[in-house]
């Protein structure tokens, strides 16, 4: 089961997708070096693909995150950081327990593409993608976080060409094969 993706308007608004042939491939994503997963989180077979998937990639670090205004401190203002697009040195991955949400990616035109995210989904966002995060219109979305080791959640707000990791990335999204080979 992929996600409902599609590309948002010239100007990155929100918008949903009219009709279903406006709906794209997951490989669309997966061409930009995102990797995406659907477990259950209510059976206990996810829970071993989980512990495979965070043995095999390294993931030892984990915590929880509700995203509504009243388990969110600071609410107003996170919201409005994790909506600036911005870009980590590290992967971003994240697991949804519960509700939903919207992760936008840049794709190689730099055009906005939207990944709405529900229970189950698992998404890890490579370092240096543009991307921002905003909860969808049921206001709730419960996340687990996942990391290599002792996290660091530092956002670089767009423009970030500089960034050896951003520079890394888009070699990587440019050359024929990186993340072709990355996707499974
Ligand atoms: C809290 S999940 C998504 C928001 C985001 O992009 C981030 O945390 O860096
Ligand atoms: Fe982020």
């Amino acid at each position: 089961m992929a996600p409902l993706i599609w590309m948002l308007g010239e100007n990155g608004e929100e918008k949903s997708f009219e009709n279903p042939n406006e709906l794209l491939p997951l490989s669309r994503v997966e061409e930009i070096g995102v990797l995406y997963w659907h477990l259950d989180p209510k059976k206990s077979e996810s829970e071993e693909e989980l512990t495979k998937i965070r043995r095999e990639r390294g993931y030892s670090y984990f915590d929880l995150i509700e995203i509504c205004p009243d388990k969110l401190e600071n609410y107003e203002e996170k919201l409005k950081s994790f909506y600036c697009e911005h870009i980590h040195a590290d992967e971003e991955i994240r697991y949804c327990l519960e509700g939903s949400g919207y992760f936008d990616v840049r794709d190689k035109d730099d055009k906005w593409i939207r990944i709405w995210i529900k229970e189950g989904d698992m998404i890890i966002l490579p370092a240096g993608i543009y991307h921002r995060f905003i909860v969808n219109s049921n206001n709730y979305i419960k996340l687990m976080r996942l990391f290599i080791g002792e996290p660091v959640w530092t956002a670089y707000n767009r423009p970030q060409e500089d960034h050896p990791v951003r520079q890394e990335y888009v070699k990587n999204v440019k050359g024929d094969t990186g993340f072709a080979l990355a996707a499974h």
